[in-house]
């Protein structure tokens, strides 16, 4: 297997008045046609991994580890060269779809425009494009909304177009940060096909980060659970969601519906002052002695990566 996207010791630290250690030593490794997907509770650091892979964290964040993405290390590109790269070698999806939308331009030209900047193709030709990728994302009429401007739509709308002007490219990595955020099932199951349908294409990848496990269970080769900016547990769908190994796994499954809705006790700690140890075990229903102090690394247990001291 080619791996398309490797990240080894990822660190993000944003410097300001304080200190938010958001990333702490995050590797994951993503192959040729397979779906990575990242998990776990609001603030936990899936957002910053993404605009990181993409160089696109703010000037107050300082990046150390490596990034490569096909042959290349991105974190040692300069901007321009890591333009070229966006688009067509990495699309992203944001997880904000009213920021990523002009507001003064019709949804139309916005869903072709990559084409025609990156590829240069005719404007006929991408609005073809961009009526059909539409189209699949459950449109049935898609000459109607292209001429719609972005506040003319819902946020669920705007979000299937934000999703579709970052496929028509086809970026050999796409990374989509919460696509079916706040959409119906159907709505759902039309963005899954859509960003699954990518995939048979040779080359191509995709880094999903989801609140919604069972889209995770549904599109992902590789599940990684994060916590408090560290991967916590990584493995098969199959067996992380069905025998979870770390007891905030655990507590996530346990907090779907139809587990009965029980969420994980507590809060996640704040990234300005994590605690000591492992940075579960305050709210860790399975803590042991050794827990409060020392910090677990990941133990490979099978297929499964835990950072549990449990599972030494
Ligand atoms: N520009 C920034 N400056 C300072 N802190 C930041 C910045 N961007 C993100 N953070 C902090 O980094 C941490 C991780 O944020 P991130 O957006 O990656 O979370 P997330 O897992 O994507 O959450 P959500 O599920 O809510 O999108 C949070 O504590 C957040 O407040
Ligand atoms: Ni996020």
């Amino acid at each position: 297997m080619t791996s398309l996207l490797e990240i080894r010791d990822l660190n993000v630290t944003f410097r300001g008045n304080q200190t938010v250690r958001a990333v702490n030593g995050v590797s994951l490794s993503l192959g040729e046609g397979e779906v990575l997907a990242l998990v776990g509770e609001s603030g936990c650091g899936k957002s910053v991994v993404a605009h990181a892979i993409a160089r696109l964290l703010p000037p107050s964040a300082e990046v150390e580890g490596n990034i490569r993405f096909q042959d290349t290390d991105l974190l040692s590109l300069d901007e321009q060269a890591m333009e070229k790269i966006r688009g067509a070698g990495i699309g992203v999806i944001f997880q904000n779809p009213s920021l990523a939308l002009n507001p003064l331009h019709r949804i139309g030209r916005q869903v072709a425009e990559p084409l025609r900047l990156h590829r240069r193709v005719g404007k006929e030709e991408s609005l073809g494009t961009a009526s059909r990728v539409l189209s699949r994302l459950g449109f049935p009429d898609p000459e109607a909304v292209m001429a719609l401007y972005p506040s003319q739509s819902s946020g669920g709308m705007n979000q299937r177009f934000v999703t579709a002007a970052s496929t028509v490219l086809d970026p050999h990595l796409l990374i989509a940060d919460e696509p079916t955020k706040g959409l119906d099932r159907e709505r759902v199951d039309g963005v899954v096909a859509e960003l699954g349908g990518r995939l048979s294409g040779a080359g191509s990848a995709l880094l999903l980060i989801t609140h919604d496990l069972s889209v995770a269970r549904a599109m992902a080769d590789t599940i990684a659970v994060m916590y408090a900016g560290e991967v916590v547990e990584e493995g098969s769908p199959e067996t992380v969601l069905s025998s979870p190994l770390h007891p905030y796994t655990r507590g996530l499954v346990g907090s779907l519906p139809e587990n009965g809705f029980v969420p994980v006790p507590g809060l996640a700690p704040s990234p300005v002052a994590l605690p000591g140890g492992c940075r579960f075990h305050p709210r860790c229903p399975d803590r042991l002695e050794c827990c409060t102090g020392e910090h677990p690394p990941l133990f490979v247990s099978g297929e499964q990566s835990v950072r549990c001291w449990r599972c030494r």
